[in-house]
């Protein structure tokens, strides 16, 4: 912080820039925040990710530079992408996000086109971004696969393989069309496999694979074209899921008997590329700002001052004063994983109950564990440390490999250096590299990768059936969720949905986890104007929201984005696979069949837009390139996004109309 940045606590005294942007129509809110003096706590992340009466969005990214909080020491991207799931809980990383930030970094001016490095919790990514519109280029690190999980979805079970992108997710297979599939309701899952929650892909194979689409070419330069619809931890059914999108290509490729390779996923929101290598995970797609604009400060007062519903809070937070409001102190609750939709689309609650497995389910499929406890990012860099950490809701059972959610020793520790730390460190300059890749980072993670690389593949038997591509598919529209949960659809009673499968009369539920408290609805303290960080109480749990308050206002419109609102059309279509004939069960049964471990059936797959990514990946001058671009002054007037405020000011303050700039529709502080 510089000599002149404000005292913590301060209030800021303007109106606090935002964008908005999309990958994919994975959709975020954007607060440009450098000198990490903003704290932005859970409700009103989910007061701005509101659709009615907020901005509206998957989740927010607040773009601060990396030296400016605890989360990026020993990380080495000038920029850290702190992500919030739109129930306001902390994820590690968000691949759709990722691509937006950077976008968001060139179009304000804080970075140059070309290639960077972005902090995240799961460690620093290198981003190429072309100059122009194209397509973003990510390095996610490697897919760490783990083992089988089943879960229920819209009250059908799937079985899937575990896999780690730094974050969590469960990739099912299956014959069914995943656009008959009803995801309005949070999966019903193992908390004791997946004791932070999870984010689950379920996946037709449409081409590409010998076994079980022979015939059926991929589109060009594709080994593989799947298609997956998302339920995402925090965010409900997401259009996208760049994570996602990394481990269903990492586990299609392996199913159809290869460990690299090159697959389109089409989801909802468009079409990413993955490229899976022997060494890593490319993430390639779109990346759209939309907006950018101001909040206003009545809405953030109006936001702060909301009732909130009791829960376990899904971000166990450190005092800091907040974005919005300042909260009174509350003891430390006990830590539920979050894995709930925000409550626009799906109510916040406690863990789900585990519903029995289905008949045809394996008699015990192994806990839900990465293959490489030690190098899952998500383990190692756990997303909601806090001390003290509290036990998951359901302990492993005794042959489970430890807890994901017991944080490496020498894993990079919010608990060390960020709970019970009253500002940002005074760190004025970029920190020097690290003679060994930190804990958690991503360098650490693929070499650790690297070392268990015959351990990826799960012992998962499936089967895979073709589908045909559907034109135009399209989701269930989402549910607007009412404040309260019953209206929801949500039995606060049995601490479930109202609709949940019942469990099985044949057999005991292989894990049900608490029902827990009925959520109850209590004040919070009066708003307070926009602060500093400070030293302040621990933040209260996500809260619901309320309708009529104003609202942040709109500001430009980019010229790049894609207002069309139509369905994405995938560009090439490609010829119809037979269809499978349903069977009664089949969707127990589709899922990933078993590859040899080790076993690699392919050189990994170059085309001309990755190429340069994959030298750059090992070149020296990568360095250079990314050292110049954080060094250099960013190029001046040119930004068309709200710029964050200059170091020791408040944050962005444009004049009225000023050139490049939105304009200020709402109420000034
Ligand atoms: N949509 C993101 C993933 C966001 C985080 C996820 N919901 C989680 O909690 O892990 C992506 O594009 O990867």
């Amino acid at each position: 912080m510089s000599d002149s940045a404000p005292a913590p606590g301060t209030p800021v005294s303007g109106p606090v820039p935002f964008a908005k942007g999309h990958g994919t129509e994975n959709d975020f809110v954007i607060v440009p925040d450098p000198d990490g003096v903003l704290e932005i706590p859970p409700q009103l992340v989910r007061a701005l990710c509101d659709r009615r009466a907020g901005i509206g969005a998957d989740g927010l990214l607040r773009v601060v530079r990396t030296t400016r909080i605890p989360e990026g020491l020993g990380l080495d991207g000038e920029w850290f992408m702190d992500y919030r799931n739109g129930d306001g809980s902390i994820a590690e990383m968000c691949g759709n996000g990722i691509r937006v930030f950077a976008r968001y970094l060139v179009e304000a001016g804080l970075a140059k086109p070309g290639t960077m490095r972005i902090s995240t919790r799961a460690g620093t990514k290198l981003v190429v971004v072309p100059d122009g519109q194209s397509d973003i280029t990510v390095d996610m690190g490697p897919a760490v696969i783990g083992s089988e999980a089943v879960v229920q979805v819209g009250g059908r079970s799937f079985a899937g393989i575990s896999v780690s992108m730094g974050n969590p997710h469960l990739v099912c297979g299956t014959v069914l069309p995943v656009e008959d599939l009803d995801l309005t309701s949070p999966p019903d899952f193992d908390p004791a496999a997946f004791p932070t929650g999870v984010n689950v892909e379920i996946v037709n194979v449409l081409a590409g694979d010998a076994r079980t689409t022979p015939g059926v070419p991929s589109p060009d330069g594709y080994d593989l074209r799947v298609r997956m619809r998302v339920y995402e931890r925090g965010s409900g059914e997401t259009r996208s899921c760049g994570t996602g999108a990394c481990a269903v290509g990492a586990v299609a490729l392996r199913s159809a008997g290869k460990t690299t390779g090159r697959v389109a996923v089409d989801v909802p929101g468009g079409r990413v590329a993955i490229t899976v290598t022997t060494a890593t995970t490319l993430l390639e797609g779109p990346a759209v700002l939309v907006a950018g604009g101001q909040l206003s400060p009545e809405w953030l007062a109006a936001a702060a001052a909301r009732p909130v519903i009791a829960q376990a809070p899904s971000e166990p937070e450190g005092p800091r004063a907040v974005l919005g409001e300042v909260v009174e102190p509350t003891p430390p609750a006990t830590h539920t994983p979050s894995h709930a939709a925000p409550s626009d689309r799906a109510p916040s609650r406690p863990a789900p109950s585990h519903p029995a497995p289905p008949e045809s389910a394996p008699p015990q499929p192994a806990p839900a564990q990465p293959a490489s406890p030690q190098t899952a990012p998500h383990q190692t860099a756990p997303p909601r440390p806090a001390p003290p950490q509290p036990a998951p809701a359901h302990p492993a059972p005794p042959e489970a490999a430890p807890s994901p959610s017991t944080p490496s020793p020498s894993a990079p520790s919010r608990a060390a250096g960020s709970e019970g730390t009253p500002s940002p460190p005074a760190v004025s300059s970029r920190p020097s590299a690290p003679e060994a890749a930190p804990p958690g980072s991503e360098e650490a993670t693929r070499a650790d990768a690297r070392a268990s690389d015959g351990a990826f593949v799960a012992d998962a038997i499936v089967e895979w059936v073709t589908e045909e591509p559907v034109q135009g598919w399209d989701t269930p529209p989402r549910p607007h969720a009412e404040a309260d949960p019953a209206a929801r659809g949500w039995d606060p009673a049995r601490g479930r949905p109202q609709h949940a499968p019942p469990r099985s009369s044949k057999g005991p539920a292989r894990s049900v986890a608490p029902a827990g408290p009925v959520p109850s609805v209590e004040p919070v303290s009066p708003a307070a104007p926009v602060r500093h960080t400070s030293p302040a109480p621990p933040v209260r749990p996500v809260g619901s929201r309320r309708r009529g308050e104003a609202t942040g206002s709109w500001g430009t419109i980019s010229p790049s984005a894609d207002i069309t609102g139509a369905w994405h059309t995938i560009p090439t279509p490609e010829p119809t696979a037979p269809r499978p004939t349903a069977t009664p069960g089949a969707e127990r049964t589709g899922s990933w069949p078993t590859v040899d471990p080790g076993v690699v059936t392919g050189e990994p797959v170059v085309t001309p837009g990755l190429g340069a990514l994959l030298k750059a990946v090992t070149a020296p001058v990568v360095e250079a390139i990314a050292e110049e671009s954080a060094d250099e002054q960013p190029p001046a007037g040119t930004h068309a996004f709200p710029r964050p405020a200059a170091p020791g000011r408040p944050p962005h303050t444009p004049p009225p109309g000023a050139p490049g700039e939105p304009a200020a529709v709402g109420p000034r502080a």
